[in-house]
């Protein structure tokens, strides 16, 4: 089973001893229970004063469960520590599953954001698996120790096994409905969990104040708590009464076997030494029948967990296109019949687009909210994949090329960046990783973007001890970070001056435009509502109703009169005045 094998591999990885250690745990039960039968050697060599039998006895009894007990004892102390370690092995490979998810497709669909929460919701299920197999096993060989024992003690004990049936099919119940209220409680969960964290957001910490929305908040959470909370709790009650009614139903097998054995010693069928085996198995006996159902039972919730585990590594590593991506473009970027729509909406993005990006241009794509705009950088960064038609870059469908050696060859400046609270050089860095600790190269970087707000040695983040910055200044780091990758394929600007005055762009823009006359066809595809920036891109799209509206240089784009001349001219006007 591919689980388990994950698990045992998992565990392996990280501690060879501990996991010896939990293999060895179930033998030390196993030894554990065998005392029944010493003791019972013991008991009849006392009466029949059979000394061999007596020294046998306590022999056994003082090394089997001498050993077992060490074994047992030492491998639930060190059960703990490697359920940790097991822990932040799958924390870490889960961020690190999450980070290579290659398309953003996940953040669109409810069902990969149930799967997603369920194993945020049970992921510390994945420390205690290890620890949940050792137990499974441990109990199964109990329950086989005890079956021999209590066939030793008397065949007709063997009965008792019968009433492990509806014990079985409680368990089965129970696993499905506790599987059902997971489910139900996952979107409420996940909603509940995002409120949290909007109602900690420092993004939205002004407008939650300024618009009083702390009450709404925790009403909205609290409903969605309860939501969450109601098909659990439901399922708990059922669980809780089954289990009931099958204890007693259980308890009062175990009283009459143990009375049968004691009758047949009386009517001298039996040896005493069986009534005391008998009795040693009437505490017993719940594990032989109920634990190793139940454990299996828990095992199998927890193999659920690692199913879903597998599940996002399998997605993490879907087949994204195994060609080499190319060192240098000759003929440019090709935009073949291009549809798009997000993944679970009906409404088409892009629509039959065709548009050819020539090796070394700069691009500028403009066009009303909403038109498409950032869309397009997406699928050119293969965030999503085209609905419909393909992109080619100097013949070569993007889909071909293997997705994480494309990303190598782009770099990239938005207008949503992410305000990585590191130092000014790593913040800078990351943006080009073979040079994160060349301070020099970062320099360079920050020097083009105009970034010099900090040393680069400095934090970043108040919540380090460092210093925060405004939306401008966090912007030209993101910036700077976007210009860190010297010889790109293609680098994409999409609105990453949105902060800034439209003559800081401008001269940033000119600045850029420049350097992508380099020898291996660099492209650069600026998206920006700022026409005095637009101007100097040697080739200018119009998007507008899904579509190119209009497409080529300033000067052509004028002399058409069209709508790019139209929005030039309005917002010139708004200049000049
Ligand atoms: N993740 C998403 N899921 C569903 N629809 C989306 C998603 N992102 C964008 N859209 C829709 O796609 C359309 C195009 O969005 P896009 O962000 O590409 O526009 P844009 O031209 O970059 O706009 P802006 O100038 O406002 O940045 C919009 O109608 C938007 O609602």
């Amino acid at each position: 089973m591919r689980e388990i094998r994950v698990l045992v591999a998992m565990a392996w990885r990280v501690d060879r001893r501990l996991t010896l250690a939990m293999i060895a745990e179930p033998f030390g039960n196993t030894l554990v229970l065998l005392s029944g039968l010493w003791l019972a050697m013991l008991t009849n060599g006392v009466v029949q004063n059979d000394t061999r039998q007596v020294v046998t006895g306590v022999a056994a009894l003082v090394l089997g469960a001498g050993l077992g007990w060490q074994l047992d004892l030492s491998a639930s102390q060190w059960r703990m520590v490697l359920g940790e370690k097991v822990a932040h092995a799958f924390d870490t490979k889960i961020a690190r599953l999450s980070a290579e998810l290659p398309t953003l497709e996940h953040f669109e669909r409810a069902e990969y954001q149930d799967q997603l929460e369920i194993l945020r919701q049970r992921q510390g299920q994945l420390g205690n698996s290890m620890s949940a197999l050792a137990v499974t096993i441990k109990a199964i060989c109990a329950g086989l120790t005890v079956l021999v024992l209590l066939v030793v003690a008397h065949p007709a004990m063997l009965l008792l096994v019968l009433l492990a049936l509806p014990a079985l099919l409680i368990t089965k119940a129970q696993q499905r409905w506790r599987a059902q209220a997971e489910d139900q409680s996952a979107l409420p969960g996940r909603t509940a969990r995002h409120l949290r964290t909007v109602a900690q957001d420092r993004d939205a910490a002004v407008e939650i104040r300024l618009f009083g929305l702390a009450d709404n908040l925790e009403r909205r959470i609290g409903t969605l708590w309860n939501a969450q909370r109601r098909p659990i709790e439901h399922a708990e009650r059922k669980v809780a009464l089954l289990s009931l009614a099958q204890q007693v139903l259980y308890v009062i097998g175990v009283i009459a076997a143990v009375g049968f054995v004691l009758h047949q010693a009386i009517q001298g069928r039996s040896a005493l030494g069986d009534v005391v085996l008998a009795i040693y198995l009437g505490q017993q006996v719940q594990t032989a029948v109920i634990w190793p159902i139940q454990a299996v039972a828990g095992f199998g919730r927890t193999l659920h967990t690692v199913s879903r585990f597998l599940w996002l590594a399998d997605h993490a590593h879907t087949a994204t296109g195994a060609g080499g991506a190319p060192e240098q473009i000759v003929e440019g970027i090709r935009l073949e019949n291009v549809s798009f729509r997000y993944p679970g909406t009906d409404k088409w993005v892009l629509r039959d687009v065709s548009l050819t990006i020539p090796a070394g241009a700069a691009l500028a794509v403009v066009g009303a909210n909403g038109a498409g705009k950032t869309t397009l950088v997406k699928l050119l960064t293969r965030m999503y994949e085209p609905t419909e038609g393909r992109i080619t870059v100097d013949g070569v469908d993007l889909a071909d090329l293997d997705v994480h050696e494309w990303r190598a060859r782009l770099a990239a400046a938005f207008q949503d960046f992410a305000r990585f609270e590191f130092t000014v050089q790593q913040a800078v860095g990351v943006g080009d990783l073979e040079h994160l600790d060349d301070t020099g190269h970062v320099r360079r970087a920050i020097t083009r973007a105009s970034a010099d707000v900090l040393d680069q040695d400095a934090q970043l983040g108040t919540s380090w001890g460092g210093t925060d910055l405004s939306t401008g200044q966090w912007q030209r780091i993101a910036l700077a970070r976007g210009l860190a990758r010297t010889t790109p394929l293609v680098r994409f600007l999409d609105e990453p001056t949105a902060s800034l005055d439209a003559f800081t762009e401008d001269a940033l823009f000119d600045s850029m435009t420049r350097a992508t006359d380099g020898a291996n066809g660099m492209i650069t595809i600026l998206v920006t509502h700022r026409f005095s920036t637009v101007r100097s891109a040697d080739l200018i799209v119009v998007l507008a109703d899904g579509g190119v509206a209009e497409l080529g240089s300033h000067r052509a784009l004028l002399d058409r009169n069209g709508r790019y001349a139209r929005l030039y001219r309005s917002q010139a006007a708004a200049f000049a005045d």
